[in-house]
């Protein structure tokens, strides 16, 4: 197998003809090389479970080692939805193409879904369970089939996979045999992917009164879940950002997935196998960020004993990943310009230059553009980081089905974390999560959604075990004998003190997260509020 082809991600992969079109993988046959089943997909698959994104590569290295084993010509993978009883073809699908979507019972690989059975299909010419339309569609000419079904741990049938064309002619039972165990490994790395909460067939989450509304499965990026048309822009970007060293700022307000798609940038690029490296501009008082990223030479100042690397030279021949960017000190802002432009720096006290071999990432949620204005920040800075620049979109702009598929996979995440059984989300909850504008983002939704799963009763979330604050601006023209804007009674510093205090509150009292939606540093927040 050409392990490398299956680490490119998918719209970097050669395909054949009109085959293509329908998403379908090929791999050349090898009829010397005796397959054995004791070949592990799973083993195929680990890097790309422990990378934790791009489903689409982990996919293909699925398919392509078990059309490998079985010297076949081509392979499908169809994942199965239980609920609305379809399978849809995803392995290297093009987003700009239709994906085959067929019914249970639809066709052999319909068939397999619905009854869970081995279907090997030795003369497609005679056998009319074949349905030779796809060939028409395709410009391919398939011979012979032998389609599988994929289970999960319970017996569910979570996907199909379907070989074409045996380079020995006809799939003998021997084949059907090694299929079955390599399609057992391939139903365990599937279970262990973020699609997986999407794909069974009963599971244990239902979303009440969504049946019709609910969401086909997602398959972009593993772990990062998300279809809506924003996200797709954003996946977009981010493949075509994996392959170069460009510097990508992305911006998006707090928990909305910043790190995430910064790690999703990394983990995909040449750089995977080198350090990610994270550098926080707000967790460190300023004087020791210049420390942090660039390290100091013994001497530098007071007990510096010894000299020592900062993250730059950590992250050397990986990612340097910046989060709050905004906050970075204008003096800093200078020197990280030298990095990005010239690839230098020097460690504080140091005389030699070092050459830096990092990518950067940076990520705000400032408005830069309003902090050039201001005086704050560095415009050259800004143009030279965002060369690729990335917009998250907040969660409420993201759509129905998006929040409906976070919302199952943190259930499945944390019923397993926390080892508790969730059967159900009520109508009742779901319509308060569906009203609610999510000011903290993912991160809100995941942390109410922890809460609910280990605070509900019975297997089912309800509205009322979801912990949703109401939000800060909201929550202050609300409350009638609280201070008011514009009350000509007030003084600045109880407007101030009372709108700190109402931020912190949604922010359930986490200071680090309520100085970043204001705007200011850990400690001023904490000079503000006072003994
Ligand atoms: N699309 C997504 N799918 C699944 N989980 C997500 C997604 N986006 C964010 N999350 C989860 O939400 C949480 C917040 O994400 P992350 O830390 O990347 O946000 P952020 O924008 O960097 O936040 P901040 O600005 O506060 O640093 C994390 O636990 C992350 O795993």
């Amino acid at each position: 197998m050409d392990t490398k082809s299956s680490t490119r991600p998918a719209s970097g992969f050669a395909r054949p003809r009109a085959w293509a079109n329908l998403g379908l993988v090929t791999s050349e046959p090898k009829p010397g090389r005796e397959p054995s089943p004791r070949d592990s997909v799973a083993l195929a698959a680990a890097p790309f479970l422990t990378r934790g994104v791009e489903l689409d590569a982990l996919l293909v290295a699925v398919v392509d080692t078990i059309v490998d084993r079985l010297a076949a010509e081509r392979g499908t993978l169809y994942l199965v939805d239980g609920r609305t009883r379809t399978l849809y073809s995803v392995v290297a699908h093009l987003p700009e193409l239709a994906r085959i979507r067929l019914d249970f019972g639809q066709g052999v690989a319909g068939t397999v879904a619905a009854e869970g059975k081995v279907v090997s299909v030795s003369n497609t010419a005679t056998d009319p369970r074949f349905d030779a339309t796809f060939d028409q569609r395709t410009g391919f000419t398939t011979r012979s089939m032998l389609t599988m079904p994929i289970r999960d741990s319970g017996g569910e049938v979570i996907g199909v996979l379907q070989l074409l064309n045996a380079a020995r002619g006809q799939f003998n039972a021997e084949d059907e045999q090694r299929a079955m165990v390599l399609a057992g490994q391939a139903g365990q790395v599937l279970e262990a992917t973020s699609l997986y909460a999407e794909l069974r067939a009963r599971g244990p989450v239902e979303l009440d009164g969504d049946d019709a509304a609910r969401p086909g499965p997602s398959y972009t990026f593993n772990q990062i879940v998300g279809e809506s048309p924003a996200m797709q822009a954003v996946y977009a970007v981010v493949r075509k950002a994996a392959g170069t060293d460009a510097t990508v700022l992305i911006n998006g307000e707090s928990g909305t997935g910043k790190e995430l798609i910064a790690r999703a940038v990394h983990v995909n690029s040449p750089r995977r196998d080198q350090p990610f490296v994270k550098v926080d501009c707000t967790t460190l008082p300023e004087a020791l960020i210049e420390n942090e990223l660039f390290g100091h030479e013994r001497g530098a100042f007071t007990g510096a004993d010894r000299s020592t690397q900062g993250k730059v030279e950590a992250a050397s021949g990986g990612t340097l990943f910046i989060d709050e960017f905004g906050e970075l000190p204008l003096p800093l802002q200078a020197k990280l310009l030298r990095v990005l432009q010239d690839h230098e720096f020097e460690r504080v006290g140091g005389t030699e230059t070092i050459r830096a071999d990092i990518r950067v990432i940076c990520a705000t949620h400032r408005d830069l553009p309003a902090m050039i204005d201001r005086g704050d920040f560095r415009e050259d800075l800004y143009y030279r980081a965002r060369v690729v620049p990335i917009v998250l979109p907040p969660l409420r702009e993201r759509g129905r089905a998006d929040l409906l598929r976070l919302v199952e996979h943190f259930v499945d995440r944390y019923a397993k974390r926390h080892e508790r059984s969730i059967r159900r989300v009520s109508e009742a909850a779901l319509a308060r999560l569906l009203a609610h504008d999510f000011p903290g983002n993912i991160r809100e939704l995941e942390n109410c959604i922890e809460s609910a799963v280990v605070l509900c009763d019975g297997g089912v979330i309800d509205a009322d075990d979801l912990p949703l604050v109401v939000r800060p601006r909201a929550h202050a023209k609300r409350s009638p004998g609280g201070p008011q804007l514009g009350d000509p009674e007030l003084t600045l510093a109880e407007l101030e003190r009372a709108h700190i205090e109402a931020v912190l509150e949604a922010c359930q009292g986490n200071q680090s997260e309520a100085a970043r939606r204001l705007g200011i540093g850990r400690n001023t927040l904490a000079r503000k509020l006072g003994p």
